[in-house]
């Protein structure tokens, strides 16, 4: 059964949610699904935005069928070749023999590259080309690496809709609810919203950031991206923006403290659980604490671009930063992570090392990570005579939270 929705005249969408599929691009796991958008401009042409996922082609293909009733389809535009919205693209081509690809060349490369038969149906844009369907006239802006080199976005100039590819999506099965202003956002989707954009698009900020700047010249009325809820109200579309830039510079959304520790046998986290206590008592409440090695690494990324502060609290390992913690610093360093206050806390029984290998790793392999002057280094576990270290580390956390 078809399970469409109109977004504004002339235009539906026609894609669909998958709750099914476990890791998103093997990696990512999506607890509550995620869905695949496109969408279908009826004109004097008949368009199709992108296609989706192999996971939901049949859903999709009824969609199209039951919003061209009847008609044929004579344009694709493809704004982003990632398989997870092209992979039924071949199929749309087999069923719609007349159908023209409008894509740019890089992506047309990439058709041929994923063995696609688009010989003699493409048509190649770039910035600045549009192309009129009728009342309906698209532009087309050039969005390399947001988060793959042949991206574009493609823009309504009658209606201000904004086809977004990846930006301003989000993981999430949309089920039912198609936009923002039908969910509680800021309260049910953020967190799933900034855990798809920091580690998917993350490494990427400033190129997102040219983008949003580009966008900024348009006059948008409604953002269409290829997963997640639609935005149409003016309100809600200046808060994603708003998230946007801050993730896309790397700045904080939250002053507040992240702890994530590394432990084997419970000290290095009882000693992380004392931290955060103190922190607590002296006023600073808003405070996470994760265990590396329980919590996907794809959370603790988006944790990391949320807060201003982060404490990282590792056992040694064999003369080594423990190596999920070290998992869990590289991907921060591989996505661009940058511009926060880091406290260490090490743990050792014989050679504590991790402490300072932590701090060379923020040195040398990120940027604008600086790092409280106080460390504490713990000896198998935490004890009395600690405490006064602990204090003073707590302390030079919390001053930093002033001086911002
Ligand atoms: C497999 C293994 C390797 C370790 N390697 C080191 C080491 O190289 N240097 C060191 O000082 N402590 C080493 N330790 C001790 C830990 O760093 C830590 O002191 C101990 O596990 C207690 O912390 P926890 O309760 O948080 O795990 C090692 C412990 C284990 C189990």
């Amino acid at each position: 059964m078809y399970n469409v929705r109109k977004i504004v005249d002339d235009l539906y969408w026609v894609g669909g949610s998958d709750h099914r599929l476990e890791l998103f691009e093997n990696i990512h796991p999506i607890p509550d699904g995620v869905s695949y958008n496109a969408y279908v401009l009826l004109d004097e042409k008949t368009v199709l935005f992108d296609t989706v996922d192999w996971s939901i082609c049949r859903q999709f293909l009824e969609n199209l069928e039951h919003v061209l009733n009847g008609r044929d389809l004579d344009y694709v535009i493809i704004n982003h070749m990632e398989p997870d919205h092209a992979a039924s693209m071949e199929e749309v081509l087999l069923r719609y023999p007349n159908a023209k690809v409008i894509s740019t060349e890089k992506s047309i490369m990439m058709m041929y590259q994923f063995g696609f038969n688009v010989e003699g149906r493409t048509e190649t844009v770039a910035e600045g080309d549009s192309r009129c369907f009728g009342k309906h006239t698209i532009a087309f802006v050039d969005a390399q690496m947001v988060h793959w080199p042949e991206a574009m976005v493609s823009y309504d100039t009658s209606n201000g809709v904004l086809f977004s590819a990846d930006a301003f999506g989000s993981f999430k099965a949309l089920d039912g609810k198609l936009f923002a202003d039908e969910v509680n956002f800021d309260r049910d989707w953020i967190d799933e919203a900034r855990r798809y954009l920091t580690n998917i698009v993350g490494k990427y900020g400033p190129e997102v950031m040219h983008l949003i700047k580009k966008a900024g010249t348009l006059d948008i009325k409604v953002i269409c991206p290829l997963h997640g809820p639609v935005w149409r109200k003016p309100e809600d579309i200046q808060y994603i923006l708003g998230k946007y830039i801050k993730w896309a510079t790397y700045e904080p959304e939250e002053k507040g403290v992240l702890i994530v520790y590394a432990s084997m046998y419970g000290n290095t986290e009882s000693a992380a659980q004392v931290l955060a206590t103190k922190l607590v008592e002296k006023g600073m409440t808003n405070v996470r604490v994760y265990d590396v090695s329980k919590t996907h690494v794809s959370y603790l990324v988006s944790e990391a671009f949320k807060y201003s502060h982060i404490v990282f609290a590792s056992v040694t390992y064999n003369l080594q930063i423990y190596p999920v913690m070290k998992e869990f610093l590289e991907h921060l360093a591989m996505l661009n992570l940058q511009n926060r206050i880091c406290g260490i806390i090490e743990n050792g029984s014989w050679a504590p090392q991790s402490g300072s290998l932590i701090r060379e790793f923020l040195d040398d392999e990120m940027k604008q990570m600086s790092i409280i002057n106080s460390e504490l280094s713990i000896i198998s576990s935490l004890q009395e005579k600690d405490q006064r270290d602990m204090d003073l580390f707590v302390d030079s956390l919390l001053d930093t939270m002033n001086e911002e």
